[in-house]
């Protein structure tokens, strides 16, 4: 018998689960398991971050930009002009763009912070930040990047980029969480979805008008830091 895709709670007690590592896929352990690793992920993480005593700005961005590229040299520039207006900078501790903007930020002599995830293949965390941590959910992860930043800006991306910019438009939209700069950087790069955004979402009122104001889309690193809150430069 194949496997089910989906299995219900009574199914999965019968089952022995796997309890750890990192090839394990999550979220298909039992629910007492999945609650209580939860629990302790965000309490880990909680941890982690209230200490930090600077502003941060989440910064996202692809797993696959290459360093040596002008894409990788923007992300450099965009954690350095932050860390020039006195935020650290905060990424999902991989390579790529999250490389790149922890390389400014830390070049800069900011406050750098990774939180990498665990995934099914090998992953290697930056080494251009200070402060880290590896989670196993994406979703606790998530939090942290919205709980503890001020602003969230998105260089190009994939799947990963896009569900992490769309989840913080989502809580802002519906005022789950209080506004913020959501900044896109490179506009030729994002035009294409923006397009889509007002020709399709809000032509056919899956939107409103005022959501348009809900982001920015720039090119350079210096039009970020202009779109930051002003309160961390003194
Ligand atoms: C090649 C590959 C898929 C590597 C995955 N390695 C990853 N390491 C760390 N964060 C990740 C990774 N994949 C997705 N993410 C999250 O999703 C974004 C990148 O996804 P993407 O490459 O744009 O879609 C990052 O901001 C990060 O927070």
């Amino acid at each position: 018998m194949t496997e089910p895709i989906c299995s219900s709670g009574s199914e999965e007690r019968g089952r022995a689960l796997p309890t750890s590592g990192a090839a394990e896929p999550a979220l298909v352990e039992s629910s007492s398991t999945l609650g209580h690793r939860a629990q302790a992920e965000f309490a880990e993480g909680f941890q982690l971050l209230d200490p930090v005593d600077v502003p941060l700005v989440a910064v996202m961005g692809s797993a696959r930009t290459k360093v040596g590229t002008k894409e990788y040299q923007r992300g450099v520039e965009v954690g350095a002009a932050l860390v020039a207006q006195r935020f650290g900078v905060m990424t999902g501790g991989g390579g790529g763009a999250m490389a790149a903007a922890n390389e400014g930020a830390h070049k800069a002599g900011g406050v750098s912070v990774g939180l990498n995830i665990k995934l099914p293949f090998e992953q290697r965390p930056n080494r251009w930040h200070r402060i880290a941590r590896l989670f196993r959910y994406f979703f606790v992860r998530k939090v942290m990047f919205v709980k503890y930043s001020c602003a969230f800006v998105v260089l190009p991306g994939g799947f990963g980029s896009l569900d992490e910019l769309f989840e913080m438009l989502v809580l802002i939209q519906t005022r789950k969480v209080p506004g913020r700069p959501v900044v896109l950087v490179g506009t030729e790069f994002w035009g294409g979805l923006i397009t889509w955004i007002k020709e399709t979402l809000l032509a056919e009122g899956m939107i409103s008008e005022e959501d348009l104001d809900l982001f920015h889309v720039v090119d350079t690193a210096e039009q970020v830091a202009a779109l930051m809150p002003k309160h961390a430069v003194s």
